[in-house]
């Protein structure tokens, strides 16, 4: 797969590379948030025409996304967010580095990531269109359903499908809105901590239809696809991580850097990994979690491949994806991967003496062998979900905590050791 950066300029025009003078391109424009199984189908879809026609399989994705662009905007007087990335997309499921592996998986050819910026997303999906046939070769465009572009999102599917048949220039296939029809969504999204233990279910799906509307009403609800990236930020911060996977078509996971904690976890018998702000991806709601702790090596290493793709596609030109061996440390048999019991909170027990009360995602790996002190300090990890195990709690004291936390671990290994 090969990557290739664009930027637009301050008119949000863009230098679209000539992919190749003798291949057309089959092509599919999203933001792919999550790469979750709608974007699955569409991005199948894309490669599979793309090798029956000989042609190049082509994924233009956005990034920052589309919709906090746009929401940034709305709520600072129509400005374009800061260049320096020092406002943090919370909202975003997977970060540029998870969805890249996610289409490498999936076989496309390019990907080209295109700076989402306010005076881009002003163009009119005609020019946009037209310049995606004359530059990229596309002769295939590839979108779901409910698929909209260019300025006020006027290039609905119909719009497209006119423009396809009065031009010929270009074929666009649709790709039925899959998943389970359509579900409500609160606006804005409450994170919401389960009161119980144990496994999560959709707090929608026990509703009666009349106490569903009311529902929906109280919670300013949106309709939109089961599955959608919406939805799954929904389950998340309710901490239902069974069926936020199940549209996730995978285990939904955040990855950061491991630092130094309060060292307090070693005298509890509870050694964890501590991860870093800024954690990549959407962290469920506080919580205990049965999991698992994947290390991917030194961060230094991580952080100068990306550089390094940065700088080698900042000009526009393709390089060639490099996951560096990631791939095999995620593998499910991997000996980098270990069961872990996950606590995402404020650590209540502590925090009135310690004074600190940000929100920490840590991770107690199961290695299977107490004398096996894991170092991971400075090492990138992924933390992947597999369901909820119970609420936070505000203990006695160590003591009691500890006991809890043995608990804890004995449900991780059953679930999966
Ligand atoms: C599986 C797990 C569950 C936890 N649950 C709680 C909890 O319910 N209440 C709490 O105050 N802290 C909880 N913690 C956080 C501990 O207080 C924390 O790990 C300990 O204070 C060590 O912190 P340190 O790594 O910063 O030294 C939990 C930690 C883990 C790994
Ligand atoms: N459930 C689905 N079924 C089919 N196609 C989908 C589905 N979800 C998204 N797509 C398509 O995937 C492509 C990329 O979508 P994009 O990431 O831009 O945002 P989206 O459609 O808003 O997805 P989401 O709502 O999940 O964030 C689009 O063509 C979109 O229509």
């Amino acid at each position: 797969m090969k990557i290739i950066r664009l930027a637009p300029d301050e008119s949000g025009n863009i230098d679209w590379p000539l992919l190749s003078a003798s291949r057309k391109s089959v092509v599919t424009v999203g933001a792919f948030d999550g790469v979750h199984r709608g974007h699955r189908a569409v991005v199948k879809r894309t490669v599979a025409l793309a090798k029956q026609f000989d042609a190049l399989s082509v994924v233009i994705m956005f990034e920052p996304r589309p919709a906090f662009v746009h929401g940034y905007a709305k709520a600072h007087g129509n400005d374009e967010l800061p260049a320096d990335g020092s406002v943090a997309d919370t909202d975003q499921l997977t970060g540029v580095g998870q969805r890249l592996r996610a289409l490498n998986e999936l076989g496309v050819d390019y990907v080209i990531i295109v700076k989402y910026t306010l005076a881009f997303a002003d163009k009119s999906f005609r020019f946009f269109l037209g310049q995606l046939v004359g530059r990229l070769g596309m002769r295939t465009l590839v979108l779901g359903k409910d698929a909209s572009m260019g300025a006020g999102r006027a290039g609905t599917i119909d719009k497209i499908e006119t423009l396809a048949l009065a031009t010929g220039m270009f074929e666009l296939v649709v790709v039925d809105d899959e998943g389970r029809g359509r579900t409500r969504v609160p606006q804005p999204i409450v994170p919401t901590m389960p009161a119980t233990r144990g496994p999560v279910s959709d707090p929608r799906a026990a509703m009666p239809k009349a106490e569903r509307r009311a529902w929906s009403k109280a919670t300013n609800a949106r309709e939109v696809r089961d599955w959608s990236s919406t939805n799954v930020r929904f389950l998340l911060a309710n901490g239902d991580i069974e069926d936020a996977n199940d549209i996730l078509g995978d285990l939904h996971g955040v990855e950061g850097t491991v630092v130094h904690g309060e060292e307090r976890g070693r005298q509890l018998g509870f050694p964890t990994a501590n991860v870093a702000e800024p954690v990549d991806g959407y962290l469920p709601v506080d919580g205990v979690y049965a999991g698992w702790l994947v290390d991917l090596g030194p961060a230094a290493d991580y952080d100068e491949r990306v550089e390094r793709s940065k700088r080698e596609a900042s000009d526009g030109i393709s390089h060639q994806y490099d996951g560096g061996g990631i791939e095999a440390r995620l593998a499910m048999t991997s000996p980098l991967r270990w069961p872990a019991a996950i606590s995402i909170g404020t650590k209540p027990t502590f925090n009135d003496q310690s004074g600190r009360h940000e929100r920490v995602l840590e991770a107690y790996a199961l290695t299977g062998d107490d004398s096996d002190w894991l170092d991971l300090y400075g090492h990138r990890v992924r933390v992947e979900f597999e369901q909820f195990i119970r609420p936070q709690i505000e203990f006695d004291g160590p003591d009691a905590l500890k006991a809890e936390l043995a608990d804890n671990v004995r449900t991780v290994h059953d679930l999966l050791g």
